[in-house]
């Protein structure tokens, strides 16, 4: 069977895209969530054995999952994971506390099923897809030149788009990269503006002189690219990395699929924002799975309206928060489906 023909009656097979302008206007048109599925979730949360609303946000992430994978009931048996890995020339500016090798050591670790987003995949039960994107060749220092040409950025974009799994209940993106909370950060400066030193965190584990001077590099950087960025995908192939396009594109695949998305932290989040500056609400099938340490995340998370699900000082990257949140969604879904009614249980439903 072809992979059109494994689809869902009524899916589209997931697109390529040739230009950028193909791209902006996929991002203008994007397919709506499933009202009714909603509706119905929280019809039946409301004739659950607990007082109305008692569980809280759980309730919300079932209505959620229902709304956005277009069904109800909603299932959490195929949960996904994609972790992308690209290299930076930024790295050569000394930004990260590690050199820019350990993007590939890392992907082995992923292979191997050594790292942290393996343990935590594996406790999902979510598939995990790793996907190195041309680790030979790093993305161009943003500090001299753009990044990324337009079609390196498209290809890496189309990467990610096809990464997702069609049949994914819900998908988790994580990235690997030395020197990338560099890129997240001139990304969100070059889109939202304000003190440079607001968008820099320490990422790996720099030092304060090179925490200092990540402030001073994305706003040269951000200052020398500022007439060729008119919008998100401008600035995310000017100043992003393959990971964070492909991790742009698998989050927009998702929303033409029915997929929900749980993102992760600082480095996804801006992904996420890069498509949210050039489309029509097309973050509104994603939650966050929690509040990186990375101190401009919640910054970010701010202007997208996006409230994080958990608070546990994380700063990994990787995936790992979105499958935690992933972890929740789907303990959310099990009280929903498995908890008996007020009827079934001949529990009194309250005052009259
Ligand atoms: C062993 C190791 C595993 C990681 N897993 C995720 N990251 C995280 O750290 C990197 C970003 O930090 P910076 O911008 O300071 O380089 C990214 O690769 C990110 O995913 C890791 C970093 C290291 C060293
Ligand atoms: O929040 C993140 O995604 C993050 C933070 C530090 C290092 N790597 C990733």
């Amino acid at each position: 069977m072809s992979a059109e023909m494994s689809l869902a009656s009524g899916q589209q097979p997931i697109p390529s895209f040739e230009t950028l302008a193909s791209l902006r206007k996929a991002l203008s048109q994007l397919p709506q969530g499933d009202t009714r599925a909603a509706e119905a979730a929280a019809a039946r949360e409301g004739m659950l054995t607990k007082p109305p609303g008692s569980l809280g946000r759980l309730e919300q992430t079932v209505a959620w999952l229902a709304r956005w994978q277009g069904r109800y009931p909603p299932a959490m048996d195929r949960p996904q994971t994609c972790v992308f890995a690209g290299n930076h020339g930024i790295a050569e500016a000394g930004v990260s506390a590690y050199p820019p090798v350990v993007t590939e050591q890392m992907v082995l670790n992923f292979e191997r099923g050594g790292a942290a987003i393996n343990q935590l995949s594996a406790e999902l039960g979510a598939s995990m897809t790793v996907i190195p994107l041309d680790l030979a060749r790093p993305v161009k220092n943003f500090l001299h030149a753009p990044a990324m040409t337009e079609s390196e950025f498209l290809k890496a974009f189309n990467a990610g788009m096809h990464a997702v799994r069609p049949d994914a209940s819900i998908l988790c993106p994580g990235e690997m990269g030395i020197g990338n909370t560099t890129s997240a950060s001139a990304l969100c400066l070059a889109l939202l503006g304000g003190p440079a030193v607001e968008w820099c965190g320490r990422g790996s584990g720099v030092s304060d002189d090179v925490l200092k001077r990540k402030a001073e590099i994305i706003s040269e950087a951000v200052e020398r690219h500022r007439e060729s960025i008119d919008d998100g995908l401008d600035a995310l192939r000017i100043l992003g990395g393959r990971e964070i396009a492909a991790m742009a594109g698998a989050i927009l695949a998702a929303r033409l699929l029915s997929i929900p998305v749980m993102l992760d932290g600082f480095i996804c989040s801006a992904a996420a924002l890069a498509l949210y500056c050039s489309g029509v609400d097309p973050l509104a099938h994603c939650m966050v799975g929690h509040a990186s340490m990375e101190p401009g995340h919640r910054r970010l998370l701010a202007h997208l309206g996006l409230r994080p699900l958990l608070d546990l000082d994380l700063r990994l990257g990787e995936g790992t928060g979105a499958v935690l949140g992933a972890i929740l969604a789907k303990a959310a879904l099990r009280c929903h489906l498995g908890m008996a009614t007020f009827a079934e249980a001949g529990v009194d439903s309250g005052a009259a």
